[in-house]
């Protein structure tokens, strides 16, 4: 495949490693290039399969009204601009674009999901309470993390609770840790995510990209992982 990274950060920069180790042509732009996803014409992008976004929360608006706006195909791994997700889904279904979206691209997240919806069909009627803490690296700028925003989702749609706290925590260049504890007055259950690499992240964003190269359509990575 012909891919295009935009963002050349701490992820973006692996994912064009792993995709370039995976047999795909690979093109970067940088902040510089792309500002204001100004890089983003029409012909350009039809020059790729697919486009992977790791960004910024501003940034990622831009492209993908951009990118999209082509019909074309695009993974976003960056978090932080979910209020705009209803407006993107339109546009993917306007120009028959793809768009695969996902708050972490780890497969270990994705199982912690998975149990943090059992863990709470199973305590929901037990006495317990939820809470989340989430610890990322000091440059991170949004807050709380996608990852703990979705589980907290998961949580409340199989207990019924209405809100789940979170705590974030920001620590040198912590990759991402997350904890979700139920509590009673006599227990608690613990479930701990610690990522210590990003690479976990790049390699589900390229499975990602491959999955969705033959598609179009609005997909979540959560719903839809386990077929790539
Ligand atoms: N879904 C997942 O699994 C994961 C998601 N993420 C998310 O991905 C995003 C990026 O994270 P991370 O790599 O740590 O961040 P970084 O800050 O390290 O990288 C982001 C890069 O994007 C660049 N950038 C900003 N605007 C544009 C633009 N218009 N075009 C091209 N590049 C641009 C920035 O440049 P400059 O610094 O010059 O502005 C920066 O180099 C965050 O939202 C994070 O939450 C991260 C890891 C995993
Ligand atoms: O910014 C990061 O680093 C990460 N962001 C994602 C999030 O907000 O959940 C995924 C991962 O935790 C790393």
């Amino acid at each position: 495949m012909r891919v295009l990274v935009l963002g050349q950060g701490k992820t973006g920069k692996l994912v064009a490693e792993v995709a370039a180790e995976r047999g795909h042509s690979v093109h970067v732009l940088d902040a510089k290039e792309n500002a204001n996803a100004s890089a983003l014409t029409p012909p350009f992008v039809a020059g790729f399969d697919v486009v992977i976004d790791f960004t910024s929360p501003e940034a990622v608006v831009q492209n993908m009204k951009a990118v999209l706006a082509t019909g074309a195909k695009m993974v976003v791994g960056t978090t932080g601009w979910y209020d705009r997700l209803q407006n993107a889904r339109e546009l993917v279904e306007r120009k028959q674009a793809g768009l695969l979206y996902g708050t972490n691209f780890s497969i270990g997240v994705q199982v912690m999901l998975q149990l943090a919806s059992k863990m709470g069909e199973l305590l929901k009627s037990a006495g317990y309470k939820f809470s989340i803490e989430e610890t990322h690296h000091v440059t991170k700028l949004d807050s709380p993390s996608g990852t703990a925003i979705s589980l907290s989702e998961v949580v409340k749609r199989s207990t019924g609770i209405g809100e789940v706290p979170i705590t974030a925590h920001r620590v040198g260049d912590a990759a991402g840790t997350h904890v979700l504890e139920a509590k009673s007055d006599a227990d608690k259950l613990v479930l701990t995510h610690e990522s210590y690499s990003r690479r976990s992240f790049a390699e589900g964003a390229v499975r990602a990209a491959e999955w969705l190269s033959t598609r179009t359509g609005c997909y979540d990575f959560q719903d839809v992982y386990s077929q790539m």
